[in-house]
């Protein structure tokens, strides 16, 4: 399996309004470094899982809407808990979007809260 890995990050705030998260109920920042990886078990045409350019510009493209907003307030997270692993779903999601996934077998999204805490979600194309 081949992959393909870049990385950017934002600085959001929000809250997650449930006991369960303790002090974090209340509106906090936090800034959230992102990896997207991309997966083909072949190579594309060009020898390369992607263009490295064309991949930074989707994960700039999919985080763009998110930088320095509330995200209480965003509409991808009206109803929900935009828990990192809600934000790692959505980035993925809107990200596949953006490309053919023909010859793709998955895309990742890895989300690091912390040097010591990170999620992520994967997304099969296969
Ligand atoms: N699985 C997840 N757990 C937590 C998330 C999350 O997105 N996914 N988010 C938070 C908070 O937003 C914040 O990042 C950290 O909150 P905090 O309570 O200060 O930190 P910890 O849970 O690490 O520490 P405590 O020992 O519970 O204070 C929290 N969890």
């Amino acid at each position: 399996m081949f992959r393909l890995t870049v990385r950017n990050h934002i600085m959001i705030a929000h809250s997650l309004p449930d006991a369960f998260f303790g002090p974090a109920q209340g509106l906090h920042g936090a800034t959230l470094e992102i990896e997207a990886t991309w997966r083909r078990r072949e190579l594309g045409p060009h020898a390369v899982v992607m263009d490295i350019g064309a991949a930074s510009e989707m994960l700039d493209a999919a985080l763009e809407p998110l930088r320095y907003r509330n995200l209480d307030e965003h509409p991808a997270f009206e109803g929900r808990l935009s828990t990192t692993e809600a934000v790692a779903e959505h980035v993925a999601r809107d990200i596949a979007g953006r490309f053919d996934t023909e010859g793709f077998a998955g895309l990742e999204i890895l989300i690091r809260e912390n040097p010591d805490a990170w999620v992520s979600y994967d997304l099969p194309f296969e």
